[in-house]
């Protein structure tokens, strides 16, 4: 165990997070009026290039004109390959007042990238003296975001969350589909003539919650694009939730009370936690740091374990 600390990372609710396209300001107040925890408001790739300046005002309008409560509010900009990332961060951070909590940058490829929008957002702060930072959310959704995730995670202490872009990371790997994460039917062991799925997702999600938990930020976990298909989606929540990641991006609201149900701990998974800490605790009156819960070892490490599940569940019901 290294003797540096294990960093918290931010405390605040982040099961889901509702995207919406700025080019489409019908659903801004539907977003608003949601479950989710977090409302990216879209200006890269569900906004055509054509409609890039309109998304642009749209989005800086409804950050002022609608009542957006307790959700934290971030703006997804455009990729730093592209002429219209600048103008994202000038447009919205001098226009937009101060209720933005955070700015959502795509396809990072390295620290250089968030230094360079840091370098950005941090002009126009002092310029407008605003009081609040603004807080950055990053994709990896490219080979050399994964390959680079760690530095990434480092690079900036306004870095919050970190998400898995599944659609661009498919692309970008050259990975053989169309879809944007769940199940890949290719994707299989075989076994006495018996398929067994298997997750191509879960490599890269893993190498994002520990660059993410080194570094003190949210691991989240990306789109899945078949709004049809509810139980996909609460599986593939479910394992993400297993791994450590925090939350799930919902790209159509039928997904939201989903991704709370799973990434809310369970009132059985909390009273579990919470004899284990107790069983835990009279062990320890005992002189004994190893005890038996229900026909199973619990130790020291399981007081951790047990508190994972206490502080997230205490934290989201405030
Ligand atoms: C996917 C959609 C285009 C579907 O829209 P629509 O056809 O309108 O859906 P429905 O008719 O089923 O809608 C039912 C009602 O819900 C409202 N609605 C729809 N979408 C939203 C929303 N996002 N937030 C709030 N409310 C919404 C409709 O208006 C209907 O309301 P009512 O008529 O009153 O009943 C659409 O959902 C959509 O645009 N989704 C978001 C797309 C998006 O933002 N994509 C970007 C993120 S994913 C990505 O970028 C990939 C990633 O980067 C990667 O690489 O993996
Ligand atoms: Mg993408």
């Amino acid at each position: 165990m290294s003797f540096r600390i294990q960093p918290q990372a931010p405390a605040r609710p982040n099961r889901c997070q509702l995207f919406g396209p700025g080019s489409r300001p019908a659903i801004f107040e539907k977003m608003a009026a949601s479950a989710a925890d977090v409302i990216n408001l879209d200006l890269e790739d569900s906004v055509a290039p054509d409609d890039k300046a309109e998304a642009r005002k749209n989005i800086i309008q409804a950050i002022g004109d609608i009542d957006w409560g307790q959700k934290y509010l971030s703006v997804r900009i455009n990729g730093l390959d592209t002429p219209f990332w600048y103008r994202d961060v000038v447009d919205v951070l001098e226009q937009a007042g101060d209720r933005i909590d955070q700015i959502m940058i795509p396809k990072v490829g390295n620290a250089s990238d968030i230094y360079a929008v840091d370098a950005l957002v941090t002009a126009v702060e002092t310029a407008k003296r605003r009081a609040k930072p603004i807080s950055f959310e990053v994709i990896i959704e490219s080979a050399a975001g994964i390959a680079h995730v760690e530095e990434i995670a480092a690079s900036s202490p306004r870095l919050q969350a970190m998400s898995l872009g599944a659609a661009d990371f498919a692309a970008s790997m050259g990975m053989q589909t169309t879809g944007i994460g769940g199940t890949q039917e290719n994707y299989y062991m075989l076994q006495d003539g018996v398929k067994h799925w298997s997750d191509p997702w879960h490599w890269a999600q893993t190498a994002i919650v520990a660059a993410c938990r080194t570094h003190g930020v949210l691991p989240v976990d990306g789109p899945f694009g078949d709004f049809s298909d509810d139980e996909g989606y609460r599986a593939q929540a479910r394992r993400s939730a297993t791994l450590g990641m925090v939350g799930k991006w919902a790209i159509h609201p039928k997904q939201v009370a989903i991704a709370n149900e799973v990434f809310t701990p369970s009132d059985e998974q909390v009273a579990e936690a919470r004899e284990i800490l107790d069983a835990m605790e009279k062990a320890k009156a005992n002189g004994e740091g190893a005890t038996v819960y229900k026909g199973r070892l619990v130790d020291i490490a399981s007081i951790k374990q047990a508190e994972v599940i206490v502080r997230q569940s205490e934290m989201i019901s405030g």
